[in-house]
């Protein structure tokens, strides 16, 4: 492994909106990531932690400055680079992201099949090695309508995992979750990302959580605290 950065953003800014309307909501953005880090993103809403985070899913196009994933550029990136570093990471929401009429069995599969290079029977097996891993193994045929909450995260945690992916980017993952199943959940993310060497992006308002993050950042109308700032403010 190499220390060089996952995720690499530099003087990164970001507008919605055109004409009159425009308006900036990330300012110089800059952050680099290393392999296997943990970092959660906090921040009063609205400052800009989503809209960073889909930035560097690829969910959106980045318009000025550099932002680059395992070291491809995505400031101004093609749509069919952005489809590919979209297939690349793995992508943790709140809970309600599960495909209801899939079993949780089908809704990790589905994690693989955007591969296209398992073949059926080997993404059944790692899709219900995975379930096992998260606790899942007598629920692998139940609905995410018969699951608990923290059940259908430990689902959508086993579906973002599952193809191994070398960054996770997840969205207030304990937003929907009491206190017990949201650390469990967490912790979960942590076990598992620390065995695969995979490097977490976590945006969260949840200060329980905190202490899972190698490092804290902080993130206020549309700037990035440096870091003994973070520190101070997650105190
Ligand atoms: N699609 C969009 N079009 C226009 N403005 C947007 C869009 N998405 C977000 N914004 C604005 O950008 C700013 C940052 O929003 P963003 O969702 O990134 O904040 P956040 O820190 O993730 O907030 P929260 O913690 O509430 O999710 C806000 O002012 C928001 O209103």
């Amino acid at each position: 492994m190499t220390d060089r950065p996952v995720i690499a953003i530099h003087q990164l800014d970001h507008y919605f909106g055109s004409g009159q309307l425009r308006k900036q909501v990330l300012f110089d953005i800059n952050l680099e990531i290393a392999p296997g880090e943990i970092v959660i993103m906090t921040g009063p809403s609205g400052s800009g932690k989503t809209t960073l985070l889909t930035l560097m899913g690829g969910l959106r196009s980045a318009q000025s400055g550099s932002l680059k994933i395992l070291g491809k550029e995505l400031c101004q990136a093609s749509q069919n680079d952005l489809v590919k570093v979209r297939r690349n990471n793995g992508y943790i929401f709140q809970a309600h992201n599960l495909h209801g009429s899939l079993t949780a069995l089908e809704n990790v599969q589905m994690g693989l099949e955007v591969h296209g290079t398992f073949s059926k029977p080997d993404r059944h097996r790692r899709a219900a090695q995975m379930l096992t891993q998260v606790g899942l193994e007598e629920r692998i045929h139940y609905y995410p309508g018969d699951l608990s909450g923290g059940q259908k995260q430990r689902v959508a945690i086993a579906r973002a995992l599952v193809s191994r992916p070398k960054i996770v980017l997840a969205d207030e993952p304990t937003a929907a979750l009491d206190k017990k199943s949201g650390r469990d959940v967490v912790n979960l993310m942590h076990d598992l990302a620390k065995k695969q060497g995979c490097t977490i992006l976590l945006v969260t308002h949840d200060n329980r959580i905190l202490d899972i993050a190698d490092r804290i950042i902080y993130m206020e109308d549309g700037r990035l605290a440096t870091q003994p700032e973070a520190a101070a403010i997650a105190q």
